[in-house]
């Protein structure tokens, strides 16, 4: 069934458009809203599409407000979505923790009560939301995914878990470990159950370890984030890509922390590096 997108906002930014949609999501049983940046149009060949996923506490409104993505999307002609971070609204199972339930759905297809019954954020990124995007937009075959922590997670995760459907993959601060870390492990366990081989499967290092297939990747992880030693970790991620010969490059950022302060300095050259593989 094709889903009918509401326009609920719609701004000039940078000579693009900035838009907001609400539709019904059937992955997640519930409405959703995107944000969605077009680039002016160039020519007749429509923009590639470049998914911008957010992290715990986000809606589709902080990359869109705070990320400054939008200037060099334009000049390069590239089109962003930026989805919502789960399932939300009354009548949506949530938790009094801010890293569990709303806001903090880790793009997984949950297994367990209350949580299956909307919590299905890997279908709604990797073949909904897509869909939705082509049948609506002018949009071109080749598309990119970036995201920031737990975003930065179900960015690489999705890009390994789904060969050929992105051209390159990139993240800000990620998540490249959530089956050995606190953030990951409470909401594995929450949504995936006790059973950790099932959590293996939205795991970036473990996914990397069996990766036949190679992406271009790029992650930016700042010295000074507070997240960095509990949560993070983005070197485990690098040698295990440096033991397979794996083209991933990690730039650590000296005196950066984890805000969006970090992600508008460095987000140039993410669109930059996405772009190389988004255009012949
Ligand atoms: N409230 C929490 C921290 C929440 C937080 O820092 N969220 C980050 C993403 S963290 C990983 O996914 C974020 O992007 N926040 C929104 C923003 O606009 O900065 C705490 O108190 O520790």
């Amino acid at each position: 069934m094709m889903s009918t997108l509401e326009l609920l906002e719609d701004h000039r930014l940078f000579g693009g458009w900035q838009q907001r949609y609400r539709h019904y999501s059937a992955s997640l049983n519930c409405p959703m809203t995107f944000s969605i940046f077009l680039p002016e149009p160039r020519g007749a060949k429509p923009p590639p599409a470049l998914y911008c996923l957010a992290g715990l506490t986000c809606t589709d409104e902080n990359f869109s407000s705070k990320s400054g993505a939008q200037r060099v999307a334009q000049q390069l002609g590239i089109l962003l979505v930026m989805p919502d971070t789960s399932p939300r609204g009354e009548g949506i199972v949530d938790d009094e923790g801010y890293d569990l339930g709303q806001g903090a759905g880790f793009y997984l297809n949950a297994t367990q009560a209350p949580w299956n019954a909307h919590f299905r954020m890997y279908d709604y990124i990797q073949s909904e939301l897509p869909q939705l995007i082509r049948d609506n937009f002018g949009v071109g075959e080749r598309q990119a995914i970036m995201g920031h922590s737990m975003g930065g997670h179900g960015a690489l995760m999705l890009a390994l878990r789904n060969p050929g459907q992105f051209t390159s993959a990139s993240a800000f601060a990620p998540i490249v470990n959530p089956c050995e870390v606190p953030w990951g492990q409470k909401a594995f366990r929450a949504y995936l159950g006790e059973d950790e081989t099932q959590w293996y499967q939205y795991d970036s290092c473990n996914l990397l370890l069996r990766a036949e297939h190679q992406l271009p990747i790029l992650i930016d992880q700042g010295d000074s984030d507070q997240f960095l030693a509990d949560q993070l970790q983005p070197e485990r991620l690098e040698a295990i890509a440096s033991e397979k010969n794996f083209p991933l490059t990690l730039r650590v950022q000296p005196g950066y922390d984890h805000s969006y302060f970090f992600i508008s300095s460095v987000v140039e050259d993410h669109l930059r590096f996405h772009a190389q593989y988004l255009f012949d």
